[in-house]
């Protein structure tokens, strides 16, 4: 018998597990809108052209491949701090922002989790209601102690802004509050500006720490700043955060595992504190980081032309899913003779669309349909191409009735 006899098989992941289904799928009209990877027209996965640049001057100049700093290439920490928060924003000439490069989005997070338990003993994570999946199995691995606060409203398919707003008031003062910077995963609802601010004020009023997760940004309107916003919203009013970065979507490094966690504090001192006990975090987790991800971004964001064209093709991406969504909308309400409102589909932005199905609707879609999506009614328009709306325009009609 083996000893290893007590580990039971551990079930799919919701998101990462869909593709595996997918992938064993032999029906012709399959669809993958589970992952959130994004996807050309012809359904083909994407390295950015800037991408391939870059890579040619690194093969070029026959870089090292010594071990980098316990806290990660120095010029890509510069560069993702000033693209997080504008290059001439004071706090980094402050040097009040402690940036350590992460293992992506997840790592980064990992790090923060890690941090908040070490130093804040009882702290509460607050979490939107629904959130990405790996949310909460981050903060449990890390032994950090959530809870939700209200965020999609499945009667109008929106934002349950008077929810949030209370559930984060009624926290234990001091808690994390955990907020999507831009493009909201699952949901693809983001506040307005208007209600960042009214966010930013109860938060400051309670006392609690703003925690941001940017894993989209640039990605999800095409602008880098725009995208930026909400956290620049908050670090303009002086308010300590953290931000945890990734650079899977906007640059298509996803496994490349590039990201970075950003902790902006009221004082340089504090940053330089801070940064030291993530490193002490970072050395006996995973030592230091992997480099040629790092080196993609510095090279990319240090070079003005490569820059300029990452956001042309930022924007071409976004673009691609914005006339997705449209030809989506268009497809569904061409065929729907019922007078459903389908219009939450056109105001959700980023990667995703929260269709409104429910589970049973949404195992219609796979069983009957071979669309493949996450369970939660999540479809990630990256995987759809204007070809494909029609079909998929058939399969949400026949399911949601
Ligand atoms: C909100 C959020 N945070 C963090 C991340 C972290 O991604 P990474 O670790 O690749 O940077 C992601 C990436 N999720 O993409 C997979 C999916 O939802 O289908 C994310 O959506």
């Amino acid at each position: 018998v083996s000893r290893f006899e007590s580990i039971t098989m551990a079930p799919p992941d919701p998101i990462l597990g869909v593709s595996e289904a997918f992938r064993a799928d032999t029906h012709e009209m399959k669809l993958n809108l589970g992952v959130g990877a994004y996807r050309t027209e012809e359904l083909r996965p994407y390295v950015l052209s800037v991408v391939k640049k870059a890579e040619n001057l690194m093969l070029e100049r026959g870089e090292f491949k010594e071990y980098l700093p316990i806290e990660g290439l120095a010029a890509f920490n510069k560069a993702t701090a000033e693209l997080l928060l504008g290059a001439d924003n004071p706090i980094i000439k402050q040097q009040r922002i402690a940036t350590v490069q992460g293992l992506s989005g997840t790592g980064s997070l990992r790090l923060a989790a890690a941090l908040i338990e070490r130093y804040f003993p009882g702290a509460k994570v607050l979490i939107s209601s629904p959130t990405w999946g790996n949310h909460k199995n981050i903060f449990n691995d890390a032994r950090v102690p959530w809870s939700e606060y209200r965020y999609y409203d499945p009667k109008t398919v929106g934002l349950d802004f008077d929810g949030m707003i209370s559930d984060i008031k009624a926290a234990p003062e001091g808690s994390f509050i955990l907020l999507h910077g831009c493009a909201h995963n699952p949901t693809g609802i983001d506040p307005t500006p208007e209600q960042w601010e009214v966010i930013a004020d109860v938060i400051q009023e309670k006392n609690h720490i703003p925690f941001f997760d940017v894993a989209y940004q640039g990605f999800a309107s095409g602008s880098l700043d725009a995208d930026a916003s909400s956290v620049r919203l908050f670090a303009a009013r002086g308010m300590e955060l953290l931000v945890a970065q990734s650079y899977s979507k906007n640059l298509g490094l996803y496994a490349e595992r590039i990201g970075a966690i950003n902790v902006v504090c009221s004082s340089a001192d504090a940053a330089a504190r801070v940064k030291s006990q993530l490193k002490r975090i970072a050395r006996p987790m995973y030592s230091n980081p992997p480099i040629h991800g790092a080196r993609i971004v510095a090279n990319v964001v240090g070079d003005p032309a490569l820059f300029n064209e990452w956001k042309e093709e930022m924007e071409l991406m976004a673009g691609r899913i914005k006339s997705v969504r449209q030809k989506l909308y268009d497809s569904i309400c061409a065929k729907d003779k019922s007078e459903k409102d389908w219009s939450y589909i056109l105001k959700q932005i980023g990667m995703f669309s929260f269709t409104g199905l429910n589970r049973a609707q949404s195992d219609n879609m796979t069983d009957k349909w071979h669309v493949y999506m996450t369970k939660d009614g999540r479809i990630s328009l990256a995987g759809l191409s204007a070809a494909k709306c029609e079909y998929l325009a058939d399969a949400i009609i026949d399911s949601f009735y």
